[in-house]
């Protein structure tokens, strides 16, 4: 979507942290005019304002969007002081994980509400993010969800607002996931004797340019992996330890998505 369509009536976003900030970045970086763009945060990052963007001052009556990306903790106190936005008017986008749709509802009851699980690849654009939505949210209102969203990077529609537990354990929290396997493998990388900055140099990109060759072509992730894999040569000696059914890979990130997708379940609120 053009984002430059959200000019006339802005855009407001509580809590610019992590992923609001992320998410900013991206809208900014896609058109949306910082003068449209509102930030409601107790402690705003000073780049807010120095790049134009409204912060803690005269957010519009009734904005096209009201973006909630507080931790899901502070949900409780943060929806009574929005309630005004909640007439219908505005579309609520809720990006926190746990907090229900239902929850949301009692805050905001005639409006469309969608809720959204991104990941901070947004600010450069490679987010994913899936959403659904309220009954009020009609074809136009999650359109234009999916065009916010869609401005940062993919976008999955739910059938079901149960699978956003599952979405977090996987896609919202998986970036610290990728970026432990750099860590690790460069930290490999030196016990087998590279200096640090070369073994970092060589994860990073390693990961980088797999992640890309992933997403660039119809090949699946396992004939990209059988193409590195000469038959008895390094490869296979390494996946050999990574692809063991009892300590490899495998049940270990089985074990780590399930963690994350139960806590989302325990934040439930
Ligand atoms: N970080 C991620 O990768 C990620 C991914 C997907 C979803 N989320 C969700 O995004 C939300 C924010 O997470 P985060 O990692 O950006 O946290 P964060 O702590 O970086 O950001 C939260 C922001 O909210 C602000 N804030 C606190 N109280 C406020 C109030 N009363 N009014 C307005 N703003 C207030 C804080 O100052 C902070 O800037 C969470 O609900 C989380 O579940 C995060
Ligand atoms: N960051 C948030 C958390 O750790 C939600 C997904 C990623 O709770």
């Amino acid at each position: 979507m053009d984002l430059a369509k959200l000019n006339d009536r802005g855009l407001v976003l509580v809590g610019a942290g992590k992923m609001g900030g992320a998410l900013l970045d991206g809208w900014l970086a896609r058109g949306l005019d910082p003068a449209s763009a509102h930030v409601i945060d107790p402690k705003p990052d000073p780049r807010w304002a120095a790049r134009g963007v409204n912060v803690n001052a005269d957010p519009p009556a009734d904005p096209a969007v009201l973006v909630l990306a507080v931790k899901p903790q502070m949900m409780g106190d943060v929806l009574p002081t929005l309630a005004a936005w909640g007439q219908g008017r505005t579309l609520v986008v809720s990006v926190a994980a746990g907090t229900r749709i239902k929850t949301l509802e009692s805050s905001f009851p005639a409006a469309p509400i969608v809720r959204a699980m991104p990941n901070t690849p947004a600010a450069i654009g490679q987010g994913i993010t899936a959403v659904a939505g309220n009954a009020r949210a009609d074809a136009a209102a999650m359109d234009l969800a999916a065009a916010l969203m869609g401005a940062v990077g993919q976008v999955v529609q739910l059938d079901d607002e149960a699978q956003i537990d599952a979405v977090t354990g996987l896609s919202g929290s998986g970036p610290a996931y990728v970026f432990h396997l750099i860590e690790a493998l460069a930290e490999a990388g030196v016990a087998v004797g590279l200096p640090a900055d070369t073994a970092m140099t060589l994860a990073r990109a390693t990961v980088a340019g797999a992640g890309a060759l992933a997403l660039s072509g119809d090949e699946t992730p396992a004939k990209l992996r059988e193409a590195v894999t000469s038959p008895a040569g390094t490869t296979a000696a390494g996946l050999a330890v990574l692809m063991d059914p009892d300590a490899g890979l495998r049940p270990l990130i089985a074990r780590t998505v399930a963690a994350a997708t139960d806590r989302a379940r325990e934040l439930a609120q």
